[in-house]
């Protein structure tokens, strides 16, 4: 079956701000308290979507959830007008408004995790939305996205969207930022990499369970044999690699990780060559941990671009580290299928800790499927033009931190979110 893989990047938010939320990535703990540029964001994302799509890829978007999240506050007991609930929480508790204030759901590789309709049991792909729990501002996210992935996702002849495993800190589930997939191509029968952390007592939390790996590879249906449970190791954790996909990504027959990803590396690597035996897995030398995370190397989206030849689509950052270019240029000119390197400028996501890879969520789909996706979340020309527009006319310029506590900016941003749902209505 001729399957196409969509990717799905999030529209970064108006209210993107810098407020240092993420213990263990770097970047968001070192920009913390930096002037933040909304509509300079989102006009990077929707470039770097634009890239893609003139490359001849399908490409989606996902809305980005109001922010601040006032019913989330109102839950835990802040009552009134808006302005009010914003003002209340803001004066009690700063650190919990700025939480409420995140546009995190921007990185939809943490949206969900997703299985291929060729592996699961049902034949239909399933997302199964992430819980998000290890960090306060991403956890608020998961009932909202279930929402906005049952509306994008609603034909349930080929999608099942899945409500975010129980919440707790036993179940913690990041999406398919722990999640890889290797196969023949996007419409054959592949081994899912699931990849979690443990409590090893590090500096950094390790945001992903094992079990909840396990939750999903049984509520898609994998088999035995497709799904493979690995751990990250703890050096890539405390060098900052919150997250899988910071040390290492995976597209069809190619996998490229840090040497030092997983946990056992040699086993892992062996294991993985021994239910996939024709794919390239290609540990990446000359690149210190530091680096990776710091250029974001393997953030990159490795996308096909037609069958056996791919491109990696990479952050600018990678061009200030020699031995990352050094890299780079090993890897287009070694004989993969990797052909091209496609750099793009994504800063104001970068300096967040969301590279290229953190701003897409992944769906690989029949043209079946593709015609049962709600087609306001499908980008062509027309609709990108769109999106672009509605950003320069209400996206805010700048945020600088105490700007989050302004009623005007409260309203500024209320109204963006308005101008862009009124949008989706038009459909
Ligand atoms: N690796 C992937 N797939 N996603 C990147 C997510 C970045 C996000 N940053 C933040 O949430 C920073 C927000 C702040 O500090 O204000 C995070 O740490 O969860």
């Amino acid at each position: 079956m001729q399957v196409r893989e969509i990717n799905f990047d999030g529209l970064v938010g108006p209210l993107h701000n810098y407020a240092g939320l993420s213990l263990g990535n770097v970047a968001s703990a070192s920009n913390a308290g930096d002037t933040s540029h909304p509509r300079a964001a989102a006009l990077q994302g929707l470039a770097k979507m634009r890239t893609l799509l003139d490359r001849g890829l399908a490409q989606g978007f996902l809305p980005p959830l109001r922010r601040p999240a006032i019913g989330a506050l109102r839950g835990l007991g802040f009552a009134g007008a808006d302005h009010h609930v914003l003002r209340q929480a803001a004066d009690a508790d700063p650190v919990l408004f700025n939480n409420a204030c995140s546009a995190s759901s921007m990185w939809t590789a943490n949206a969900a995790t997703v299985i291929a309709a060729a592996d699961a049991r049902d034949g239909r792909v399933h997302l199964v939305t992430a819980n998000l729990d290890t960090m306060l501002h991403r956890s608020l996210e998961a009932a909202e996205t279930f929402a906005n992935l049952r509306r994008v996702f609603a034909d349930e002849r080929h999608f099942a969207v899945h409500a975010p495993l129980a919440p707790g800190r036993h179940l913690s589930d990041e999406g398919a930022a722990n999640h890889m997939r290797i196969a023949p191509h996007h419409g054959a029968a592949g081994l899912n990499i699931f990849v979690h952390g443990e409590e090893r007592g590090g500096r950094f939390p390790e945001r992903q369970c094992r079990r909840a790996g396990e939750a999903v590879a049984r509520l898609a249906g994998l088999n035995e044999d497709g799904a493979l449970h690995i751990r990250q190791s703890a050096a890539a954790i405390a060098a900052g690699a919150f997250h899988n996909d910071v040390v290492a990504v995976a597209n069809e027959t190619v996998l490229l990780a840090h040497p030092q990803a997983f946990d056992e590396d040699a086993r892992a690597f062996a294991r993985i060559a021994e239910l996939m035996p024709d794919a390239h897995l290609i540990a990446v030398e000359g690149v210190s941990l530091d680096s990776a995370v710091r250029s974001y190397l393997f953030n990159s989206q490795l996308v096909t671009l037609e069958p056996g030849v791919m491109a990696l689509v990479l952050p600018s950052e990678v061009d200030r580290d020699p031995d990352v270019k050094a890299a780079i240029d090993r890897l287009v000119a070694a004989n993969n299928p990797i052909a091209e390197a496609i750099i793009v400028d994504v800063r104001e996501s970068m300096r967040n800790g969301g590279g290229p890879a953190c701003l897409r969520l992944r769906v690989p789909a029949s043209e079946a499927a593709i015609a049962g996706i709600d087609p306001a979340f499908l980008l062509d020309e027309r609709r990108w033009d769109a999106l672009a527009r509605l950003v320069e006319s209400w996206w805010p310029e700048t945020i600088a931190p105490h700007d989050l506590r302004d009623p005007d900016l409260w309203s500024a941003v209320a109204a963006a979110h308005d101008a862009l749902d009124s949008h989706l209505a038009k459909g």
